[in-house]
């Protein structure tokens, strides 16, 4: 076959592949991690305007949605619901460090606003994807050993490969809490 032009990701061993947490658990961790960078977006959204950090009737319709999904895929409702309760705890603790750092070094505020509602939407998405996840770790998640060492294995490495600063390594130990 012809070959065509080198991509720049071919020309770079190692890069056609966005690095990410190792392990059985890192796809899982990296999701984490990855819904924590939205939240970001969600503190942007939300930093100097009237919407509240906490909305608990959008955290319950989801707790709802998660738990009915659950049952459909075959895992069990209460730790799914009580896995994303610990996802949206974490979108909290970002929402709040970032609105402190915010209001004492105003300089450093999001300049431009973005939408809250496209911003669900992305998290909607991921958590179709955690729900995948969930289904494609249940069972070692049932391994209390090999589920710690997993899970240990995939925090640090996914924390080292995105450069979590200490406020969103605080936010991925809750996210990732009741995994096993
Ligand atoms: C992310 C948001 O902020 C909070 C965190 C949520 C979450 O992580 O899903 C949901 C509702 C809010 O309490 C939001 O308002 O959408």
């Amino acid at each position: 076959a012809p070959a065509g032009p080198p991509s720049t990701s071919d020309s770079v061993p190692g890069s056609t592949a966005r690095p990410g947490a190792l392990g059985p658990l890192g796809p899982l961790v990296d999701l984490a991690i990855q819904r924590l960078f939205v939240s970001d977006q969600v503190a942007a959204a939300k930093f100097g305007t009237t919407q509240p950090i906490d909305d608990p009737a959008r955290e319950q319709q989801e707790l709802n949605e998660v738990r009915h999904a659950a049952t459909e895929l075959g895992i069990d409702p209460e730790a799914t619901a009580a896995f994303f309760a610990d996802q949206i705890a974490a979108s909290k603790v970002v929402q709040k460090g970032l609105f402190e750092l915010w209001t004492a070094r105003p300089e450093l505020a999001p300049v431009s606003k973005p939408d809250l509602t496209q911003i669900r939407e992305e998290l909607d998405q991921l958590t179709t994807e955690i729900l995948g996840q969930l289904v494609a770790t249940d069972r070692l998640r049932q391994q209390p050993v090999a589920c710690r060492v997993g899970l240990a294995t995939a925090a640090v490495s996914g924390a080292a490969v995105n450069h979590l600063d200490r406020l969103h390594r605080q936010a991925l130990a809750v996210a990732v809490r009741s995994s096993c």
